[in-house]
């Protein structure tokens, strides 16, 4: 862990930080015990059970404001990155850089402002066969609404969502029970593609420690939306196995127009005194497109979907 991760306290921490200013029923604590009543047993562990509860009780995004105040959710992000990557230092040898499919401005882009587009990284025939693929398994029925999945994460608010999912497992242990079915061919070719020279790339730059997860989202044509959310909750420790690190989403829209929606809007971050810094970004969901988003730092909005509408997801710890 180097110096600058040391100075700043960790997600559990911080968030017990919060836990323990709302908690108006901890004792004070006198520096001269003899003002605490004599038969006054502090048993920290009682304290501890009270601080969790509180924790479970607030919402996602209530959680991620009071963190926010604390520091923005992209400059602990950005401390996942192995270097300052906006110093003209280090920019000066991004030829030098290891890359073998990203840019360095799309990195650079990727460390500054939470987030980046890509275009041109699969061929035509691959990602017009993931969309009839993905056409496929709605018409099997293999999709599942993403509301359904709340009691598996009771702080997510998934009303906030209409859209249906289903899950690959690179592993091919379908459970159809659990959403998740085996990889169709195409969907295989894209799934390589982020193993291999993208998850290279992602990995010389930000530390990652954990498994990928990929989720294939249908939203249905009749106004389907998903409301301003954010992926993960900031986090800087090398060691979180838990949070989303780095989110990949792959649009699958042949023909979008804008008749179509289903934009992504991407809100800008907050500045010191909590308001936007820049104005919102739209990102049209067209087919080959991707967006990379640092999953702790930027919250987006799906708009109103008036036409059926695939989207690949891409979760890297
Ligand atoms: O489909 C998209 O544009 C983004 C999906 C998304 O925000 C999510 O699944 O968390
Ligand atoms: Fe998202």
């Amino acid at each position: 862990m180097n110096q600058q991760q040391e100075d700043h306290a960790s997600l559990e921490d911080r968030i017990l930080r919060m836990a323990a200013t709302d908690a108006s029923d901890l004792p004070d604590f006198p520096d001269d015990k003899s003002d605490l009543p004599s038969d006054f047993e502090y048993h920290p562990e009682d304290y501890e059970q009270d601080e969790m509860e509180i924790v479970e009780e607030i919402s996602e995004s209530e959680l991620l404001k009071y963190l926010d105040q604390q520091e923005s959710g992209l400059s602990v992000a950005q401390r996942l990155f192995y270097h300052e990557l906006n110093t003209t230092e280090y920019q000066r040898h991004s030829g030098s850089w290891d890359l073998s499919c990203l840019t360095p401005e799309a990195v650079e882009e990727l460390y500054s402002k939470g987030w980046t587009e890509l275009e041109g990284q699969l061929d035509l025939d691959t990602l017009r066969g993931a969309h009839n693929e993905s056409v496929q398994l709605l018409e099997q029925g293999q999709f599942i609404p993403a509301s359904s999945f709340s009691e598996n994460d009771p702080s997510r608010d998934t009303a906030a969502r209409d859209d249906s999912i289903l899950w690959f497992d690179p592993e091919n242990q379908a459970d159809h029970q659990k959403g998740i079915v085996d990889t169709p061919p195409h969907f295989q070719k894209i799934l390589e593609f982020i193993q291999g020279p993208l998850m290279h790339d992602i990995r010389q730059m930000v530390r990652l420690n954990g498994r990928t997860e990929y989720q294939l989202a249908y939203f249905h044509p009749e106004g389907a939306k998903y409301e301003r959310h954010r992926d993960a909750l900031p986090t800087d420790n090398p060691a979180d196995t838990h949070q989303r690190r780095i989110t990949v989403v792959f649009y699958l829209n042949p023909g979008w127009i804008a008749d179509h929606g289903g934009e992504v809007k991407i809100y800008s971050r907050p500045d010191d005194h909590g308001l936007p810094e820049g104005a919102e970004r739209i990102v049209k969901p067209l087919l080959g497109r991707i967006l990379l988003l640092m999953s702790g730092a930027v919250d987006h909005e799906i708009m109103p979907c008036h036409h059926p509408r695939y989207a690949l997801t891409a979760w890297m710890r």
